[in-house]
């Protein structure tokens, strides 16, 4: 990977020395910048915006937009007419392109403009800790990321994405996820010692020393990348003095600081595990920083081309948009050299016919679509983020979103208000205990409490909330001092925090420690030793685990609570410990189904959308809360029956299956790949860290606004609210976008088609050219211009009660069959020519044929505007205006221009009245039979 120079000068200088030598270096101290000290530096560092995410500018986007395929055909085209000295054709590719262009360019620049105030308004925040003036005390605040500038003092907390290159100061248990950076799809271990490196500082290697959190006694600390920064900020502001702990919350065995020099100028900055970079995301922990680069210094702006040519597998939309997008531009570049063969072998012509092959390729290519695609897109994201309930990311996410046949959603939160409520607190007898929602809640305090988590976990809240109000209440807080605390997270079913009593911390180690759990009944259950101060053997640890299962069939959150005594100790505290423990009791929490989910579910599943749940909690509780909301839960599929799966067998499992419990992030993430190896199209919905991995592995991933930075960021879809009655109108309108492609390719493609066989007919019955070049031209700008007007329809219901994506083959067999009926419509035409006009063959003649077909060719694109263009049938629904003027303007040009001044330039000659009556005749027999054929299209959704 290059490096950009500045940004590896920043990083690598934010990972040398002591974090006291780097805050000084940068002007900052822990308590954070002065708010004047930072508009200062805002002036000079400019903002925190990340380059890859400005849009182009206009002219810059003009100047790349030949480099379309459609227009590269085009561009060829035009080489190939000039190379033969055909000026006139070259002329008219010439503006045709220009116009395409120009075209495309203000689409996809408003497109991204609008794309840009949306993403604006999801502007992510930094929690950064500054001072009003150089004596007040810091206050921490949420800043928007661009804000930010060097030296800023950021805290860290999981789900946040990390908003610019820092080093950090004090790390708890932080696991950050650098895959932006590096591809590295597991989560890598930071620490805020600089001091475990090998020296470079001048104080290598001494493990820094620590204290509790009340900072009474003296620990140290062995775990090399768990252990405190040198220096924290108290609350007096001054101190420098080592603080807190840093207990290892998932699990895992602590990786080891790599024993190798800090990398020098030249070697890239990753690797270091003090240093955290924009763009990376944190998984678990909690942690501060001070920014050492912004904007275009981070290593992330370095490694763009890395980052940019990350390449997601290939979409729904790419699929079928770009594949029939393909497959068109082969056809077309194979029609001009047919057409040639096919006069010279049938007609005896050589390269005269050159330019007329061209014109023809030139007339089949739908060069038009880039512009109707974008724009169908932009209009549907802009109606959606007009009502302020949805907000699509990436355009073609909202095409990927009507083709959503499986939505996967987590259950809490999604389907529940996630305001869970405390209703049971009972012991190991199963009779109501108090006590147990007393220990619950030491736990919630502590962890809350030690991890610093800004947002506090919903099951904690309600807890401590309920801990409140039941006597005997007391002060949790001066009843037992917070030691150490192991979070949950993701994969990690529960919680421990270990406290001691209050009391003089030079006797703290005299004291005991107490080890408080709780968490998922399963997961605390096996750690357990004893219950009510007897023996736990397996039959009463199967008959607390069946009491468990009764509280979460009646749809209760339920958590089991445990402690265990132990002799004081300075080492600190891993999952290690949680064993041996004392089973205390269950806690059980009801969360109210959210109250639109029922009938949200309802509508999605008439709309033909299958709705999965995948949650981590309890498989009771989720059936319970399926079955609330009317849907037939089946059997529940847990996390343990997916990992004895391969994944042929889990694709059909997971297709049959509707709720998946007890998922940690691995499991939800296999469902949905299983799911899109069956077939289906997979949309997932989750707000929370533990939903990453599952929301990168759908089609689409959903996101509540509320949800945790770093899945905004994933996102492609980002709902106002976790209304899923907002996501079933974003799926219709992503349907109705996708219907009105769907028509302009229908129309385009098949009028093209028939016109390009009627033209070959003609070209082999006629002794002269079916149509000039210029002719053909001219024809193409008004099908052009008028099939815009597509990209406003508004398709009937019929279209969008079904995930619509675009199918290939059936488009191609629809094209073939309105393609020949279009034909048959020109040859009934010529007919009618060879009647009305008597003298074909001569030049008036030829000029009269031209003008005959040239009319009935812009009447005929009219009709099938309007009998084609969406719905099973052909006019569901009103006409929308533009549509409306789209065709009108068609029919006029069609009559008019060979009437007028424009007519004998381009060789067309006034017809005779009968002419129209008998095309009249024609258009009527033709606009029957189309009608017919469509009503008897299979295609329930008409895409
Ligand atoms: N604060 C907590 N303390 C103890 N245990 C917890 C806590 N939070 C969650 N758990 C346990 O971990 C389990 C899984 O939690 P996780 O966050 O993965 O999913 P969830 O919130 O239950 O459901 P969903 O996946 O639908 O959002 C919970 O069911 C619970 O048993
Ligand atoms: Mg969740």
């Amino acid at each position: 990977m290059a490096w950009a120079p500045e940004a590896r000068t920043a990083a690598v200088r934010g990972a040398d020395g002591t974090t006291l030598e780097v805050l000084r270096a940068l002007g900052s101290g822990p308590r954070g910048l002065v708010e004047e000290q930072a508009e200062e530096r805002l002036v000079r560092h400019g903002e925190n915006t990340f380059p890859g995410r400005r849009p182009d500018s206009w002219p810059r986007r003009f100047a790349r937009s030949p480099r379309d395929p459609f227009t590269a055909v085009l561009l060829v085209l035009g080489l190939v007419s000039a190379a033969v000295a055909a000026w006139g054709t070259a002329c008219v590719i010439a503006v045709l392109v220009t116009v395409s262009c120009v075209l495309r360019t203000t689409g996809e620049h408003r497109a991204d403009r609008s794309a840009a105030a949306l993403r604006d308004l999801l502007a992510t925040t930094a929690t950064v800790r500054r001072r009003a003036t150089a004596g007040s005390p810091p206050l921490t605040r949420e800043l928007p990321v661009d804000q930010l500038v060097p030296g800023d003092v950021v805290l860290l907390a999981p789900g946040d994405v990390v908003p610019a290159d820092l080093r950090l100061l004090r790390a708890t248990a932080l696991t950050v996820h650098e895959a932006a950076l590096t591809g590295e799809s597991a989560p890598v271990e930071k620490c805020a010692d600089a001091a475990r490196l090998p020296d470079r500082s001048g104080d290598g290697g001494t493990p820094a020393s620590a204290a509790p959190h009340s900072g009474h006694d003296s620990r140290t600390t062995t775990a090399p990348c768990a252990s405190p920064a040198p220096i924290r900020h108290s609350g007096t502001g001054a101190a420098t003095a080592p603080e807190g702990t840093a207990p290892r919350g998932d699990g895992r065995a602590p990786a080891p600081v790599p024993d190798r020099p800090a990398p020098g100028p030249g070697a890239s900055p990753l690797g270091h595990p003090h240093l955290c970079f924009q763009g990376s995301s944190v998984v678990s922990g909690s942690g501060s920083g001070v920014v050492v680069a912004t904007g275009a210094g981070t290593v992330l702006s370095g490694a763009l081309p890395r980052a940019d040519g990350r390449r997601r597998p290939p979409s729904p939309f790419d699929r079928s948009v770009n594949g029939i997008a393909w497959t068109l531009i082969r056809f077309t570049l194979l029609t001009a050299p047919l057409v040639l063969i096919a006069s010279a072998l049938l007609r005896g012509r050589g390269l005269e016919t050159l330019p007329f092959a061209v014109a023809v390729a030139v007339g089949l290519t739908p060069e038009m679509l880039p512009v109707v695609v974008t724009t169908a897109l932009a209009r549907g994201a802009a109606l959606l983020a007009r009502d302020g309930e949805v907000i699509v990311r990436r355009l073609p996410a909202l095409h990927d979103l009507g083709a959503v046949d499986v939505l996967c959603v987590d259950k809490t939160g999604t389907l529940t208000e996630d305001r869970p409520v405390l209703t049971l607190s009972e012991g190991p007898d199963g009779r109501e205990d108090p006590e147990v929602l007393r220990w619950a809640a030491v736990n919630a305090l502590w962890t809350l409490h030690l991890s610093e988590l800004p947002v506090p976990d919903a099951l904690d809240e309600a807890i401590l909330d309920a801990a409140e109000e039941c006597p005997p209440g007391g002060d949790l807080f001066e009843e037992f001092e917070g030691i150490e605390a192991l979070p949950c997270g993701p994969g990690r079913r529960l919680s421990t925090a270990v406290v001691r009593p209050p009391g003089d911390p030079r006797f703290a180690l005299a004291a005991r420690h107490t080890l408080v759990v709780k968490g998922a009944p399963e997961d605390v259950l096996e750690r357990c030793a004893r219950a009510a101060g007897a023996e736990l053997d397996a039959t009463g640890r199967e008959r607390l685990a069946r009491r468990a299962g009764e509280l979460a069939a009646e749809g209760l959150r339920v958590l089991a609570v445990a402690r265990a005594a132990r002799p004081a100790r300075a080492r600190p505290y891993t999952p290690a410990d949680e064993r041996d423990l004392d089973f205390v009791g269950f806690v059980a929490l009801s969360d109210a189904p959210a109250p639109s989910a029922a009938e949200a579910l309802a509508v999605l599943a008439r709309h033909g959308v299958d709705v999965k749940v995948l949650t981590g909690d309890h498989p009771g509780t989720a059936a319970r809360v399926c079955r609330e909301l009317g849907v037939a839960p089946g059997e529940v599929v847990t996390g343990d029956r997916i990992d004895a799966l391969a994944d042929a067998e889990l694709s059909g499992l997971a297709v049959r299956t509707t709720v998946f419990a007890r998922c940690a992030p691995e499991h939800k993430a296999r469902v949905v790949r299983a799911l899109r190896a069956a077939g289906h199209t997979t949309g997932f919905l989750g707000d929370g860290v533990n939903d990453l991995a599952a929301m990168g592995s759908a089609d689409v991933g959903i996101c509540p606004r509320d949800g945790v930075d770093v899945v905004r960021e994933a996102a492609d879809v980002v709902l106002a609210s976790k209304d899923l009655t907002a996501l079933d109108r974003a799926i219709v309108a992503g349907r109705r976008s996708t219907g009105n492609i769907a028509a302009y390719l229908r129309i385009a493609l098949s009028s093209n088609f028939g016109n390009v066989i009627a033209m070959l007919v003609a070209g082999l019955l006629l002794p002269f050219l079916p149509m000039l070049p210029a002719q053909v031209l001219v024809q193409n700008l008004c099908f052009d211009a008028a099939q815009l007007a597509l990209a406003f329809d508004r398709p009937g219901p019929g279209a969008q009660l079904r995930p619509a994506l675009l199918r290939p083959r059936a488009l191609l067999r629809f094209v073939t069959g309105f393609g020949l009926l279009n034909a048959v419509a020109d040859v009934a035409t010529f007919g009618v020519l060879a009647l009305a006009v008597r003298s074909l063959g001569e030049g008036e003649g030829q000029s009269a044929f031209h003008a005959g077909w040239f009319t009935e060719n812009l009447l005929t694109q009219a009709l099938v505007m309007l009998l084609l263009r969406s719905g099973r049938h052909a006019a569901e629904g009103r006409v929308p205006g533009p549509i409306r003027l789209a065709t009108a303007a068609l029919a006029v040009v069609g009559l008019l221009l060979p009437l007028s001044p424009l007519g004998p330039p381009l060789s067309m000659t006034p017809l005779p009245p009968v002419y129209y009556g008998l095309l009249a005749l024609v258009l009527v027999v033709y606009g029957g039979l189309l009608a017919a054929a469509r009503a008897r299209q299979p295609s329930p959704s008409g895409v």
